[in-house]
């Protein structure tokens, strides 16, 4: 489904600052996995999406989705088959616009029709079904301005937005981080549920190590703009956060770096 061949992208290359933020990143998702991503600040998780997002134009490899070289479609045509979910539940969203139009903005950006914002009964119908499948009542509030939802039930929206037809790669980028840990609870619930529901190859970055090893089939574990670990089956299904950990220490470059690995 996704596939990354010796991908790499460095920052300000050639200079004293320059950052290798991925090395030679080679990586393969089988359609329906859902991949947990951890590793410590910097270790380039983020700069991964950014590069399977199109954000900026890697400097060595490619990239492929669906068998498709995308490695340089513009961001904006990868986004139509490319769902993406920040740690900041105002990202992605317009806030003066309502619940209803954002989601029909989602919509039709998926059907590839132009954006129109002319809604009939039936849409709305849809749209108010769809939104009682997150269980927080939003479906009586379907005129509600984005901006005065509270920060897990934007998310939660979002997620809906982005997921409202399946799109071929969702990015989850600690999409949960910000919100209390009863709502973060939640979302991360309706994540595991939309995701099963509709095969979503996913993946899902996050510092909660526990959260890592339960959700997805899969985790591979960043370090210095590489992939150092890929778990998965029985190995998977038999670790522990210590043994985690243990494995973060063994692979990891750097003496004594331990402590970059976050936990929560
Ligand atoms: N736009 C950018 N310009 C310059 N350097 C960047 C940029 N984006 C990322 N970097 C650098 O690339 C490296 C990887 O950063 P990245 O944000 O991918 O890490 P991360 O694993 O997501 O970390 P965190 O858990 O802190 O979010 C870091 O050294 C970072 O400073």
């Amino acid at each position: 489904m996704l596939e990354l061949r010796k991908v790499s992208k460095s920052f300000f290359p050639g200079t004293p600052n320059e950052r290798r933020a991925l090395v030679d990143v080679d990586l393969s998702l089988a359609p329906g996995d859902f991949v947990t991503i951890i590793g410590g600040n910097g270790a380039g998780k983020s700069t991964l999406f950014n590069a399977v997002a199109g954000n900026f134009l890697i400097d060595a490899g490619n990239i492929l989705l669906d068998g498709k070289n995308i490695t340089f479609l513009r961001d904006y045509k990868r986004a139509r088959q490319i769902g993406r979910l920040f740690q900041d539940p105002l990202a992605g969203t317009a806030p003066n616009m309502t619940i209803e139009e954002n989601l029909a903005m989602a919509y039709l950006r998926g059907i590839k029709k132009g954006v129109s914002l002319g809604l009939n009964k039936k849409d709305e119908e849809f749209f108010r079904e769809k939104l009682s499948e997150l269980g927080l009542g939003l479906e009586d509030r379907l005129k509600t301005k984005m901006g005065l939802l509270s920060g897990g039930q934007r998310q939660a929206v979002t997620l809906m937005m982005a997921t409202i037809v399946p799109p071929k790669l969702l990015l989850l980028d600690e999409h949960t981080a910000a919100l209390d840990p009863g709502t973060a609870e939640k979302v991360s619930e309706l994540t595991r549920k939309i995701v099963e529901r509709d095969h979503i190859t996913t993946m899902m970055i996050t510092h909660n190590m526990q959260q890592s090893l339960e959700m997805g089939n899969r985790t591979i574990m960043m370090d210095e703009g590489r992939i150092v670990l890929d778990l998965k089956g029985e190995e998977r299904a038999g670790m522990t956060v210590d043994g985690l950990l243990a494995l973060f220490r063994a692979h990891s470059e750097k003496e004594g770096d331990n402590d970059r690995l976050l936990l929560s």
